[in-house]
């Protein structure tokens, strides 16, 4: 199967090579794109604009930041509009909103062309490995024929239903991830301040009912302060502004979330945005260390 890759960050690079090393063909673009040489190396071909990868390929799939990136490589010049039509698929697996993942939808149908949304849980390690979760929605035929593709990519996919509900699966995950991550700091700086030792807090919470991979993967490396991207702050911010933004529409009051998301936003302030998310513990050290006992 030959597929388009729009996209080289840290998933995107694991995804288009883990395609490479599974027999697919992959012709791959980036913005800044000398990011392509290292694709090239594994077999990938270079497109130099959206535009050109979507002309080569039946099926692209696009892997980037943030709403405004995943539009401006659809709608700009060159980008993937210009060639979209009829027996070519789009399938967009960054993490936007509702709204905007609509709007590429409308615009791809309107040319003749199929589109998926298919956002993924899972981070740089699963996405290496193959086993990230796959939350697809949109055209059903086109989600079909990725299926190929999805089980190269991921463990698990699900297809559900209109789009828009693939965007928002993936908000509320994300959301409860933040929440969480927040919560963790702040027990291993509770931990901490009140004498007792984080990594045996962390040996404790393996054990029982809220043992989780996250706390396990990301805890002791922020005992280390070590915050090497996986999944960047900015991004975990932009999920919490778009799941707040959901909560809004839906008139869910989300205090725990609002109060993570302030958090994040903090970490980014101080310069934290390209850390791992798991660095919003420095701002939760920062407060909880300001005071007296
Ligand atoms: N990292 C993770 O653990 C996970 C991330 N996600 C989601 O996947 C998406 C990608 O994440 P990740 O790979 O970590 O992010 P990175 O920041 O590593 O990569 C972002 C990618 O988007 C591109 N980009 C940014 N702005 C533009 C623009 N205006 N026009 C064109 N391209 C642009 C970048 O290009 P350039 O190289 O030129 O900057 C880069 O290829 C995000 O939506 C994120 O929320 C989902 C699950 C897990
Ligand atoms: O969007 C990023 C998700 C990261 C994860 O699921 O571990």
């Amino acid at each position: 199967m030959e597929v388009g890759f729009l996209g080289l960050g840290i998933m995107g690079k694991a995804m288009a090579t883990n395609l490479l090393n599974h027999g697919f063909r992959v012709t791959v673009w980036n913005r800044t794109l000398a990011k392509c040489q290292e694709l090239v190396a594994l077999g990938a071909t270079v497109g130099e604009t959206p535009a050109s990868v979507v002309a080569k390929c039946n099926y692209t799939i696009a892997m980037l930041s943030d709403p405004a990136a995943a539009l401006s490589v659809v709608f700009d010049k060159n980008g993937v509009l210009e060639q979209i039509g009829s027996g070519k698929g789009y399938v967009d697996m960054s993490t936007v909103d509702a709204a905007t993942s609509s709007k590429i939808s409308e615009a791809v149908r309107q040319k003749g062309g199929t589109f998926l949304e298919a956002p993924v849980s899972g981070s740089k390690k699963p996405a290496e490995d193959g086993q990230l979760v796959i939350l697809a929605a949109g055209d059903k035929a086109l989600y079909d024929d990725m299926v190929p593709a999805f089980d190269v990519l991921g463990k698990k996919s699900f297809f559900l239903g209109e789009i828009g509900n693939g965007a928002k699966m993936k908000l509320v995950v994300n959301m409860i991830m933040g929440s969480m991550m927040n919560c963790l700091s702040e027990g291993l700086c509770l931990a901490d301040k009140s004498g007792l030792s984080p990594q045996t807090l962390l040996d404790v919470l393996d054990l029982g009912g809220i043992a989780n991979p996250m706390f396990k993967l990301k805890g002791p490396a922020m005992i280390q302060g070590s915050y090497n991207p996986a999944f960047p702050l900015k991004h975990q911010q932009k999920d919490m502004r778009l799941a707040l933004a959901l909560g809004d529409e839906n008139a869910v009051a989300m205090p725990v979330s609002a109060a993570a998301n302030e958090a994040f936003k903090k970490a980014r302030s101080l310069g934290l945005g390209d850390s791992d998310f798991s660095a919003v513990y420095e701002v939760v050290k920062g407060a909880g260390g300001s005071g007296q006992a």
